[in-house]
């Protein structure tokens, strides 16, 4: 490998959900702080919709990492009320780049177990974070933890960490970025620390997305405002909404159309009103993960080499 490849290879974009699992207390919240940063903070939680479970996202020169949160990992529902969380929890987690399972640097707790229990042995996403590496005096006590949890599950890496002192989390980065689709920005940069007209328009429209859709995406929907153009009268504006799967698109599109046109339509009345002025809204529908395709269909005209 020449040292342009590999100049090349890092410098790819790349971007996708992460999940953050884990019983009560380990440390999810504080490890998805710690990694995100004081930047972005997401604030508004009405429960139920689908944006409430991205916990934070951090954009770097290279990745866009989109922490998400799995809703509902308590252990201490009833056994039939478990097992209908855990269609959700499973459905939801075939839905994402990466998984990170939590621990405690103290070992393996039953609800531990049962956290796992709910993750695909087929899964090759699953990062081990042994955290709270802080509370353990030496560092080679690392070692018969880490050998104990391979047994328990072929984990594609481990990684011990410190949300709170900071520790590796420069490492526990770079390994889920390996899990990371090519691709390029899911959310604009300052989608969550903006209150601009714009980034409420994309809430809105992603609102207006979830709304209609329920339950069939789980995450997988991101808005950007591609264009505004603004008069005293009108404001035009151009946004995608850009889904993880093709098989996605048409569920957000509908049957003719029906649905992306009320998506629109909601959305726009909603925009009109927080403008007070007219709105020409058009909303397109992209699947990320064909993004590659743009680049095929231009090479197909004749653009690139
Ligand atoms: N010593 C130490 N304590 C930590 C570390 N990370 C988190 N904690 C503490 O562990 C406790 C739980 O942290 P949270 O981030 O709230 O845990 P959580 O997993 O999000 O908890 P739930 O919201 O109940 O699921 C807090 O008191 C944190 O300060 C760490 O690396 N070292």
């Amino acid at each position: 490998m020449t040292e342009n490849t590999v100049t090349e290879e890092t410098k790819e974009f790349r971007s996708g959900y992460v999940a953050v699992i884990g019983r009560p207390n380990v440390g999810k919240s504080t490890l998805i702080n710690a990694l995100v940063g004081e930047k972005v903070s997401i604030t508004s939680k009405k429960p139920q919709t689908t944006r409430d479970r991205i916990m934070g996202v951090l954009t770097t020169d290279d990745t866009q990492y989109i922490f998400v949160d799995t809703p509902g990992f308590q252990t201490k529902h009833s056994s039939e009320l478990l097992s209908r969380m855990n269609q959700s929890v499973k459905s939801s987690l075939a839905d994402v780049d990466a998984v990170v399972l939590v621990i405690e640097a103290t070992g393996w707790r039953p609800e531990d177990l049962t956290v796992l229990s709910l993750l695909s042995k087929e899964a090759k996403n699953v990062i081990l974070a042994i955290n709270k590496t802080d509370e353990v005096k030496e560092s080679e006590a690392m070692l018969p933890l880490i050998t104990e949890s391979m047994q328990k599950f072929p984990f594609a890496e481990v990684v011990p960490v410190s949300a709170e002192k900071g520790r590796q989390l420069k490492v526990l980065l770079q390994v889920i970025r390996k899990f990371l689709p090519e691709g390029d920005k899911l959310f604009e940069d300052d989608i969550y620390t903006d209150k601009s007209p714009r980034f409420l328009a994309a809430e809105i429209i992603r609102e207006k997305a979830f709304r209609l859709l329920g339950d069939e995406l789980p995450y997988g929907v991101a808005v950007m405002i591609d264009k505004w153009e603004e008069t005293d009268k009108l404001a035009r504006i151009f946004a995608t909404l850009i889904v993880n799967r093709e098989s996605h698109k048409g569920i957000v599109i509908g049957e003719k159309g029906a649905k992306l046109r009320e998506i629109s339509r909601l959305a726009r009345e909603d925009i009109e009103e927080m403008l007070g002025k007219k709105v020409y809204l058009e909303v397109w529908v992209r699947v990320r993960k064909g993004w590659g395709d743009d680049a095929g269909v231009l090479k197909s005209l004749g653009y690139g080499q």
